[in-house]
């Protein structure tokens, strides 16, 4: 049983699937106060939050059993992502599911802003009649300008325009192309200053976002200007913005996050031609409803079946390149755990990832992961993840280098992995052959061909005739079953080595006895911890 704490406002229809599934209990605590929540939060799976709740380095000190942190929303500024990585923790959000609740509540406050609506409303609902102080602007005919160009920003965009605005819109990722087909111009940042009478944004808050709208910029902004931040607190900088405004440079802003919320800050609250709301972008029922399924879903899925779709600490890629990289995932982690065990299971110094043949095409990141966590898992067991792995490595001083080969070693697709401990160097190659499942076919610098089981005995010899038979006769004598028995070698009455898959492992004593059979160098069990999970799949 998973047991799921939900803090901040979040929709209960939306939590559904979760509160209806059998292994998931959640407990809702809506109001917990950081230091409550710090005394309870290591009894908990999973975290679903808002951005009302702080997830801190020092929360998650505590959290010893938390494996996934869900943002039910888009901004994870208030999770300490680096934190959560250290642990292992995936953080996950809902990207796109509060899309159009933050698209329309921008429009809402562009409109208000123009036409004073929330003063009027004020004034009129005090039971004054005051028809003239309340003069607005029009948007049609006016210059948009709109920073960050990512979903919402896109829609915002989109919207305006049908009220006859000309936008310019300003994105690293934006090109030239795309702007022209929405029909809007890619402008740079002080064009955007000079031409808009608009200004609205729409990145996260990052360390090149924040203080983006700072004295300087708001300097060079056209006079009368209206500035909107339906986005995140602190990409405008409060205190210029407020001096912008009481100069008359800029004639108003429609802010609904803040630098710090709540609010508190009194001249910019206080000033008549500034329009606030307490961080209600995503607030509609439709939205709330949208996030909360969307993140109880990934929860299910990431408890359930191990799969991940929208992580922010993990490189994400299509359902469709996953599927298709799925057998080399999974061949991946095995890679990982046998050559870790062909170094003696010594602590590794250096790795060297090879991947040839159509693998180069793919985005290999994910699979990069896998082989690593494969290796790091024999020493560190469960304690390491695809989430924590490269932190892992990096803390254990171990460097690793990813190299793709376009040449394809006769296979549609080969991963070589190397393992090095400044002594001593074990390499595993493997691939997926169509129709017949994972094969590893390079053990050091021997070629042989073997499916990856749970045990494989692996020994080392000298090439002479009968020793196939006495290994075998030796295993029967002992009870032990061989499933399959592969030899290689390098040169006919040299050093050879030969693989067997066996139905249990072998005890210390039987491995004594094989290691006295004259010409007999190495014997050793090389043990797969997730060879189960693969026949299932197989
Ligand atoms: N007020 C509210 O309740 C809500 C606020 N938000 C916030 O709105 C913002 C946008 O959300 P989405 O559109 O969903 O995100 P998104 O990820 O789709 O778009 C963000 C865009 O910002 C761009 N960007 C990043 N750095 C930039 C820079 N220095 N200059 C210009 N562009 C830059 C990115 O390239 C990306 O296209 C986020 O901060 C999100 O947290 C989202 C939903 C509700
Ligand atoms: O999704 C976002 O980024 C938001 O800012 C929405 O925040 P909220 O879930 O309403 O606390």
């Amino acid at each position: 049983m998973y047991k799921v704490l939900v803090t901040d406002g979040i929709s209960h229809t939306g939590l559904k699937s979760l509160l209806d599934h059998p292994n998931f209990v959640v407990e809702r605590q809506p109001t917990l106060p950081t230091e409550e929540l710090k005394k309870v939060i290591g009894d908990y799976d999973a975290l679903i939050v808002r951005s009302q709740t702080k997830v801190t380095e020092e929360l998650l000190l505590s959290a010893d059993k938390l494996r996934v942190i869900a943002r039910a929303g888009v901004g994870v500024d208030n999770i300490e992502i680096n934190a959560a990585t250290r642990k292992g923790i995936i953080v996950i959000n809902a990207p796109g599911a509060n899309t159009m609740a933050a698209t329309e509540h921008t429009l809402a406050m562009m409109l208000s802003l123009a036409r004073k609506i929330p003063q009027a409303h004020q004034k009129t609902a005090a039971g004054e009649w005051d028809r003239s102080s309340f003069k607005g602007v029009e948007l049609y005919k006016k210059t948009l300008g709109v920073i960050g160009m990512g979903k919402i920003g896109t829609e915002v965009a989109k919207r305006a325009k049908s009220f006859g605005m000309n936008i310019l819109a300003f994105d690293p990722y934006l090109t030239e192309e795309r702007a022209k087909k929405l029909g809007m111009t890619k402008a740079s940042l002080d064009i955007i200053a000079h031409e808009s009478d608009f200004i609205t944004v729409h990145t996260p808050l990052t360390n090149d976002t924040r203080g983006l709208i700072n004295e300087e910029y708001l300097s060079k902004t056209k006079k009368g200007v209206r500035i909107v931040n339906c986005a995140r607190g602190g990409i405008i900088e409060e205190k210029a913005l407020v001096k912008a405004i009481q100069s008359g440079h800029v004639a108003g802003a429609a802010l609904d996050v803040f630098e710090k919320e709540p609010v508190a800050n009194a001249e910019l609250l206080q000033n008549p031609n500034i329009i606030v709301t307490p961080h209600l972008g995503a607030s509609t029922v439709e939205a709330q409803e949208k996030v909360a399924e969307e993140v109880s879903a990934e929860i299910i899925e990431i408890f359930e079946k191990q799969s991940i779709q929208n992580a922010v600490n993990m490189p994400q890629m299509s359902g469709e390149t996953q599927a298709k990289l799925q057998p080399y995932l999974l061949l991946g982690d095995q890679m990982g755990q046998l050559v870790i065990q062909l170094l003696n299971k010594q602590a590794p110094s250096n790795i060297e990832i090879n991947y040839y043949g159509n693998l180069i095409e793919e985005d290999t990141e994910l699979l990069t992961r896998t082989l690593l966590k494969g290796i790091l898992s024999y020493h560190l067991s469960d304690s390491v993840n695809l989430i924590n792995a490269l932190h892992l490595l990096k803390e254990q001083g171990v460097s690793y280098n990813v190299v793709k080969h376009p040449t394809n070693k006769g296979f549609a697709n080969y991963m070589e992995l190397s393992v090095s401990n400044g002594q001593e160097t074990a390499k595993i190659g493997a691939t997926v052959l169509n129709g017949y499942g994972a094969r590893i076919l390079k053990i050091n610098q021997y070629r042989i061909d073997v499916r990856p089981e749970k045990y494989l005995l692996y020994i080392k010899h000298r090439d002479v005739p009968g020793m196939i038979g006495k290994v075998g006769s030796l295993l029967g004598d002992h009870d032990i079953n061989i499933g399959t028995m592969q030899v290689g070698r390098t040169e006919v009455g040299g050093e050879a080595i030969m693989v067997l898959t066996l139905d249990r492992t072998l005890s210390a004593n039987v491995i004594k006895v094989l290691k006295l059979i004259d010409g007999l160098q190495e014997a050793q069990v090389l043990e797969l911890a997730t060879v189960d999970a693969a026949r299932e799949r197989r």
